[in-house]
């Protein structure tokens, strides 16, 4: 018999995923998408939920690797919400499960995995796409996405500049370094 799940969630989520580790294990498992072969990565197209009444929708993102024996799944929910909601506009969770016989192993938090896996697959791409010469760094916004687009691109690239558009000045309260706090369009050098 198996034990319960256990649960990873946030914090620990934070202290152990690093961009470094993150970074060159996704390069690996994007390269084996590419190759097309089942037994190292199948990832059927999502399936997405509505949520009408809410605006939003569940999306729900299995995943196998036969030759590494991981089965996981990331159900997440994003919403269009009202100006100034205080509710996040996306939640994520994901589960770990045992393939040999099918129990859930761990339940971890997915919004730090999320927030640190979108950006570091943008930071793949300007990796092989950017031009060498690039010195800006310009992002849109200052939500999550952004916060974790400015961490994993100042850490992998050397800027000399970089400029955050924002609709409003503020500190996003987000994540545990820095973020000045920024004018509608702002400039850190
Ligand atoms: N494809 C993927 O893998 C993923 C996609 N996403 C998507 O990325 C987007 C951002 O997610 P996240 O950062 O977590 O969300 P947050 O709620 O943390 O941030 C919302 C962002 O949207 C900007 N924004 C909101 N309303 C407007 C508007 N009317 N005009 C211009 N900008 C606006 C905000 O800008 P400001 O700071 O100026 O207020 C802020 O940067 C969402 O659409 C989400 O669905 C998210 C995770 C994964
Ligand atoms: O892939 C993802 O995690 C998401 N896509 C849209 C919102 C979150």
């Amino acid at each position: 018999m198996s034990g319960p799940p256990v649960v990873i969630w946030a914090p620990a989520v934070k202290r152990l995923l690093r961009y470094s580790d993150l970074v060159p294990c996704l390069e690996e498992v994007l390269g084996q998408f590419s190759h097309r072969d089942n037994a190292e990565v199948l990832q059927p197209v999502r399936t997405a939920v509505p949520l009408r009444k809410h605006h939003g929708f569940m999306l729900s993102m299995p995943a196998y690797m036969e030759n590494r024996g991981v089965l996981s799944t990331k159900l997440v929910c994003f919403y269009r919400r009202e100006e100034g909601s205080p509710l996040p506009s996306t939640q994520a969770t994901l589960l770990l499960l045992d393939p040999r016989v099918g129990n859930v192993k761990a339940v971890m938090d997915g919004d730090v995995i999320t927030h640190m896996r979108t950006a570091a697959v943008s930071a793949i791409s300007a990796k092989l796409l950017m031009r060498p010469e690039a010195q800006v760094l310009t992002i849109f916004g200052t939500g999550h996405q952004a916060r974790s687009h400015y961490e994993v691109f100042t850490e992998m690239f050397a800027f000399k500049e970089v400029r955050v558009w924002s609709r409003s000045a503020g500190v996003p309260a987000v994540g545990n370094r820095s973020w000045p706090t920024l004018k509608p369009t702002s400039s850190i050098k």
